[in-house]
């Protein structure tokens, strides 16, 4: 590390393979430097403290989401994808696209969905209960859960789900730098975006489901016709990659925890608060960019007009000097306030979604088995923007 007129400034790689795999030292070293460190490696001005990625967070004036919220500038560069009227969007242009989206997939919306996402979680631990009792937690459990409940909850047809979740970790590498994550899924990554856009359009989609109800608010012109497809594609890039890696973390944070799995069997009311802990400790969603839209004085350093701003979401929720004993998964805390699934306007609209899976499959998991323990080493699958787990081998004991 060092320092030109009080910048800090550093030669790490956070989208290096080894950080990826195992990021935490690197985010202590960051937090450690400075408030703001320059990263020379992509010209780009990191925040890895709780205080800063919150500010940044809250101040979308400043730091805006229009010009991309990865590595890319829109301004200088084209984007892969035509932009997100949501996640890549300022207000005014962004408020319509979201306040539809929050009639849609908003906690009152989604009362209709608790019992049958109850039973269906259900069914599924009965099902992983008949066969062996080791079997991989991301395959049987983190991937299949999602997969039974949300294409059906966003009204997609059977055939083809299979492009969903390439698709979406194709979308999180691509918000990171072109790297071997990137160029090694190019050739494949246009049949998955096709798909998906296939699926947007009005008749690819089943009655009552979160992506008619999209087409249905355009109809009462709450948004254009033109709008519509981009929301659908919205659900299909956020809301599939990461509650899988939101449940594989809340599963591999109980199976290496035996004593908060057994705090989450005594009382299977925290399951929320297990799965928002899981969120605030492995931060599925690690990183985001920012773009200032004027130079930015930020005391000991401005940061200059376009320049990005990268947030090290998994970092502040890990921040000491905001959380106490912050790398121990602890159902006592209370993990309100974490930046794991962003904070402001933009933050995720799909929480409550995210939340109501984990809570169905976490109280089917608790009824049903009385302890879980991990049989090998979990194995993370490296991703640009995600912590992503490609292995959670574990052995269970049905109670
Ligand atoms: C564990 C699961 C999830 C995590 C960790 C997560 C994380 C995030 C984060 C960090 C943001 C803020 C992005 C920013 O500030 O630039 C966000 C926004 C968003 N999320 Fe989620 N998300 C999850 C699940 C979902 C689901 C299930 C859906 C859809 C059903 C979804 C849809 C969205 C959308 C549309 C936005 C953009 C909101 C806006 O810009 O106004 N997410 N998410
Ligand atoms: C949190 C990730 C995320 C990814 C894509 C979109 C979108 O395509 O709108 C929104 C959120």
């Amino acid at each position: 590390m060092t320092t030109t007129d009080r910048l800090p400034v550093s030669d790490i790689d956070p989208f290096a393979m080894d950080v990826l795999e195992d990021p935490w030292a690197t985010h202590a070293t960051l937090r450690d430097a400075a408030p703001v460190v320059y990263l020379r490696r992509y010209g780009v001005y990191a925040m890895a403290r709780y205080e800063q990625v919150h500010a940044a967070l809250t101040d979308w004036q400043s730091f805006q989401s229009g010009a991309g919220v990865g590595l890319s500038h829109f301004g200088q560069e084209k984007p892969w994808r035509p932009p997100s009227l949501l996640l890549e969007a300022d207000p005014p242009r962004h408020d319509a696209p979201r306040n539809v989206l929050a009639g849609i997939i908003g906690p009152r919306a989604l009362r209709g969905l608790r019992e049958q996402w109850f039973a269906e979680a259900e069914r599924l631990v009965d099902e992983v209960l008949a066969d062996s009792p080791e079997f991989d937690a991301v395959d049987r459990l983190a991937e299949a859960f999602p997969l039974r409940v949300f294409p059906d909850a966003v009204g997609l047809p059977q055939e083809g789900r299979e492009h969903l979740l390439p698709y979406g970790s194709f979308a999180f590498n691509a918000f990171g730098p072109r790297n071997e994550l990137v160029t090694s899924a190019l050739a494949e990554a246009g049949e998955h975006s096709a798909w998906v856009n296939e699926q947007c359009s009005r008749e690819s989609l089943s009655d009552n489901g979160f992506g008619s109800r999209i087409w249905g608010a355009a109809d009462h012109y709450d948004i254009t016709h033109e709008q519509a497809p981009l929301l659908v594609r919205s659900l299909l890039t956020a809301g599939v990659d990461t509650t899988v890696n939101g449940i594989a973390a809340v599963l591999y944070a109980l199976a290496t925890n035996p004593d908060q799995w057994q705090r989450l069997r005594e009382t299977p009311s925290l399951a929320r608060v297990a799965f928002d802990e899981a969120v605030r400790w492995q931060s599925p969603v690690q990183t985001f960019f920012r773009t200032a839209t004027a130079d930015i004085d930020l005391g000991t350093v401005v940061v200059p007009k376009d320049h990005k701003i990268l947030m090290f979401l998994g970092a502040a929720n890990r921040d000491p000097r905001r959380w106490t004993d912050p790398d121990r998964f602890d159902l006592a805390r209370d993990p309100s306030g974490h930046v794991g699934f962003g904070m402001g306007i933009h933050q995720c609209i799909g929480q409550h979604v995210a939340r109501l899976e984990a809570e169905a499959l976490l109280t089917a998991l608790t009824a049903r088995i009385e302890t879980i323990e991990l049989t090998g080493p979990a194995r993370v699958r490296c991703n640009n923007t995600l912590r992503s787990w490609q292995q959670v081998p574990v052995r269970i004991r049905a109670a």
